[in-house]
C-alpha cells in the first residue's frame, strides 16, 4: 500500500466544500515533484506533436469549433503513460475518497493534457454531453510552472444565480466541480496555459456510453 497523499480529515473538509458549493478549489494539491513531472511530460508530448485539436460533443456528436474552444489535447492512458504513474495513484486516492465521502459511485476516469495557446478560450459549457451523461465529477489540474494574473485565462465558475468566481490557473492548483450542473468557461489566455483535465465517470470508459 502506498502512503496516502492527504489525511482523511483533509479529504472530509474538501468534500464538505464540494457538497456545499458544487465546486472546490484545492491549492498546492500537486506537490512540486509531481507538478514538475506532469509539466515535463506535457512538454515532451507537445514537442512530439502528439496534441490534437479539441472538439465538442462525443461520438456522432463530435465537432471542432474554434469559436467555442481553442485548446489542443492529448488523451492519457494509464497503462501506456507509465512516466506519470504517480499521477494515477493520486487519482485513485481522489476516487476512493470521493466515493467514500460523497457517495459518488465513480467506477472509472478519463484524463487528457490540455494546451491553450495564447489567444484561446473555452466558452461557457457543462461537461456532460447531450448523449453521454457518464461524467460525474470534473477534475482540473494546472501544470504551468509559473503563472501571473496578467496572463488572464481564468476558469470562470458560475453559480445558479449567475454570480461567478474567476479562478487563476495557478501551478499545482486543482479544481473539482460537479459535471452535471456547474457551468464554467475558460477566459481568453494571454500566455500558453497547460493543464490536466479529466472526469470521474459512472461507467467504465468504453462501456455504457448512453448511461
Ligand atoms: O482548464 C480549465 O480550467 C477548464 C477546462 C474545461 O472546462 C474542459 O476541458 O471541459
Ligand atoms: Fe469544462
Amino acid at each position: 500500500m502506498n502512503e496516502p497523499y492527504f489525511s482523511d480529515s483533509q479529504w472530509e473538509s474538501w468534500a464538505d466544500d464540494l457538497a456545499e458549493n458544487n465546486y472546490v478549489i484545492l491549492n498546492d494539491f500537486l506537490n512540486k515533484n509531481l507538478l514538475a513531472k506532469l509539466h515535463a511530460f506535457l512538454k515532451t508530448k507537445l514537442e512530439e506533436e502528439e496534441f490534437r485539436k479539441a472538439g465538442i460533443g462525443s461520438m456522432a456528436d463530435f465537432t471542432v469549433d474554434r469559436a467555442i474552444r481553442g485548446d489542443w489535447i492529448y488523451w492519457l492512458d494509464k497503462i501506456r503513460d507509465q512516466e506519470i504513474s504517480e499521477f494515477y495513484l493520486l487519482i485513485d486516492e481522489l476516487t476512493a475518497q470521493m466515493n467514500r465521502l460523497c457517495y459518488l459511485g465513480a467506477l472509472d476516469c478519463e484524463f487528457h493534457l490540455a494546451h491553450y495557446p495564447k489567444g484561446t478560450f473555452y466558452k461557457r459549457h457543462l461537461d456532460q454531453f447531450k448523449i453521454r451523461s457518464n461524467r460525474i465529477l470534473s477534475v482540473i489540474f494546472y501544470v504551468n510552472t509559473e503563472w501571473i494574473t496578467a496572463n488572464a485565462g481564468q476558469l470562470r465558475v458560475y453559480a445558479p444565480n449567475e454570480a461567478f468566481v474567476d479562478i487563476d490557473p495557478l501551478p499545482g492548483r486543482m479544481v473539482l466541480l460537479r459535471s452535471d450542473i456547474v457551468e464554467h468557461e475558460v477566459l481568453k489566455t494571454e500566455a500558453s496555459r497547460y493543464s490536466v483535465t479529466g472526469w470521474l465517470t459512472k461507467h467504465p470508459i468504453g462501456v455504457g456510453y448512453l448511461g
